[in-house]
């Protein structure tokens, strides 16, 4: 598990290492511009790395004749970002390259290592020019140095033409961009947009991951992610709050060894109630991918018409079925009927494919007023508690919501992009007001969990925005808790399990053409250690 930081957080590391460790800030801005160097480097010549040196000998002429053809600009804000992409042009420069420095203007206040590093520049004889100058027409590599973690508000103004100019050379002219810590223009909190951004080949980002770096867009435009170690202290265990989380291959170590001695009782047992008429897929997806995660027995109750095809394709399953008509005309019966199923089981998948019939919102309401064992609940469950906020009533700890991001809208009235603006505020803010674990599903999904962790999925693939996925990431989940991982633990890991399942997929059946059952048999890959 990584922690993931936030800009005030990283800023507090960066100020214990200079103010109360004495580490040179200098010393550690000289080891930051190396590792945007070496990224840099790969860019403009592969094969070379930062920390080379240019040896004596009959190529070096030749090398450096080659270099000096390439241009690099570093375009720098006033911050230590800035100084940071002031101090790679100077060893780019040092290494033979063509390098100048732009600036958004000669004058502003410029922090005190900018100011050093512009100086060693400048007896270097590197041009130091802003936008009103005469630019050189070649560009071989944009090293993005505007703002870090010091972006404080929206872009605009000259910050904003700088921005425009980098985005013009990447789109036009297929300049590559190397982003220094963050990629101008995005919230290291967030991931958002500030106005405008630059989108980056890659981002060498330094000590910690950023939030900002993990959730969407702020990923995306960071390209290639390198996060580099510069020699930080760690943060003061008194003083560093709970950080957001994510889980890494180490954690997949959490997944319950299966025991020798066992049988079948030993892994759980999952009622998957699912699928109305013409959605048996639903309940087949979700109930393959418990099985396939290591549930040792899974029942799905589902109406009558489902039965045939779901006995056909995974014989596996036991079969419980109801007739709706009978269950919408005898709804006390229906009830007995429900509660018999849900004392069998020791943890429920509740929603997938199920419809919003009368009879469904009977269901949900009884199962979630009478089951105490964990319960995952997930697409028209969530709608039926959309269009029936009394249902929200019931919830409690053991309940664990998968809603995609439409569906959390439904649920809690917040315009779609309020939400996306900020989804681990919506998902935490809804995890507390029901004491309910929350699983709000995106490209970068965020799982607020009951016990205050925060968590987001680095794991996953274009290839999973196809109907079915969402049914075989309650499978995965309900799989983890039937075999006796803990609530919280299950949500989290099984949303990166799940993304990890989807990776698989892409590479043995291509980006565009995973269907649900091949992502959920990729599971295996996953959880027996293949991945
Ligand atoms: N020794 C150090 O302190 C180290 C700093 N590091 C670098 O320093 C960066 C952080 O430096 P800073 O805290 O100086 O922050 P930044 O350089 O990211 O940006 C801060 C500057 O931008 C201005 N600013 C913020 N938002 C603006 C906006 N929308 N429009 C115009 N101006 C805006 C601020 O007033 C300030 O001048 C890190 O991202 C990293 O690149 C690394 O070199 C590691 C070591
Ligand atoms: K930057």
């Amino acid at each position: 598990m990584k922690d993931l930081l936030n800009a005030a957080e990283m800023k507090a590391v960066d100020k214990r290492s200079i103010e109360e460790y004495g580490i040179p800030s200098l010393v550690l801005m000289e080891r930051a511009a190396l590792e945007v160097v070496k990224r840099a480097g790969e860019l403009l010549e592969p094969g070379l790395s930062g920390n080379e040196a240019l040896e004596y000998g009959p190529g070096r002429e030749r090398l450096l004749k080659e270099r000096k053809r390439k241009t690099v600009w570093a375009v720098c804000g006033f911050g230590n970002n800035g100084a940071d992409g002031a101090a790679a042009a100077r060893m780019l420069t040092l290494q033979g390259f063509s390098s100048v420095i732009l600036l958004p203007s000669q004058e502003g206040k410029r922090s005190r290592e900018l100011e050093v590093q512009l100086s060693v520049a400048e007896k270097l004889g590197i041009p130091i020019l802003t936008l009103g100058d005469l630019l050189p027409e070649a560009c071989d590599l944009i090293i993005d140095a505007v703002f870090g973690i010091g972006l404080s508000r929206p872009v605009e103004g000259v910050y904003k033409e700088l921005i425009g100019l980098m985005e013009e050379k990447r789109q036009r002219e297929l300049v590559p961009v190397a982003a220094v810590d963050m990629p101008s223009g995005i919230s290291s909190d967030t991931g958002a947009v500030m106005g405008c951004a630059v989108k980056a080949d890659v981002t060498v980002t330094f000590g910690m991951r950023k939030v900002g770096q993990a959730l969407f867009p702020g990923r995306e435009y960071c390209g290639r992610l390198f996060v580099e170690d510069v020699g930080f202290v760690p943060e003061d265990p008194e003083q560093a709050g709970e950080h957001v989380h994510a889980h890494g291959p180490e954690d997949l170590m959490e997944i319950p060894r299966r025991r020798a001695d066992s049988h079948k009782g030993t892994y759980g047992k999952i009622l998957v109630i699912a699928g109305a008429k013409n959605m048996a897929g639903a309940a087949y997806f979700s109930a393959l991918a418990a099985y396939r995660t290591g549930a040792g027995l899974v029942k799905i109750m589902t109406v009558e018409e489902n039965r045939s095809v779901i006995q056909e394709r995974l014989p596996e399953a036991v079969l419980s079925s109801f007739d709706p008509q009978w269950a919408s005309e005898e709804p006390g019966e229906f009830k007995e009927y429900i509660r018999s199923q849900t004392g069998w089981a020791d943890a429920i998948v509740l929603g997938p494919g199920l419809g919003q019939e009368e009879y469904a919102r009977t269901l949900v309401e009884a199962v979630l007023s009478d089951a105490y064992v964990p319960i995952v609940m997930d697409a028209d469950a969530v709608n039926l508690a959309a269009r029936y906020p009394y249902l929200k009533g019931y919830f409690t700890e053991n309940i664990i919501l998968t809603p995609h991001v439409l569906e959390f809208s439904r649920l809690t009235e917040k315009p779609v992009e309020e939400i996306k603006e900020d989804p681990l505020a919506a998902a935490r803010e809804f995890s507390d007001q029901y004491g309910v674990t929350c699983v709000l599903k995106d490209a970068a999904t965020v799982t607020a969990r009951k016990d205050g962790k925060l968590f987001i999925n680095l794991s996953g693939s274009p290839a999973m925005a196809k109907g079915g996925s969402g049914d075989v990431l309650t499978g995965v989940i309900a799989g983890l808790l039937a075999m006796g991982m803990d609530d919280c633990e299950a949500a989290s890991l099984g949303v990166y399990v799940h993304g990890l399942a989807g990776e698989a997929a892409e590479k043995k059946y291509g980006v565009h053409s995973v269907l649900a059952g091949e992502l959920a048999g990729c599971i295996g890959e996953v959880v027996n250690g293949n991945v």
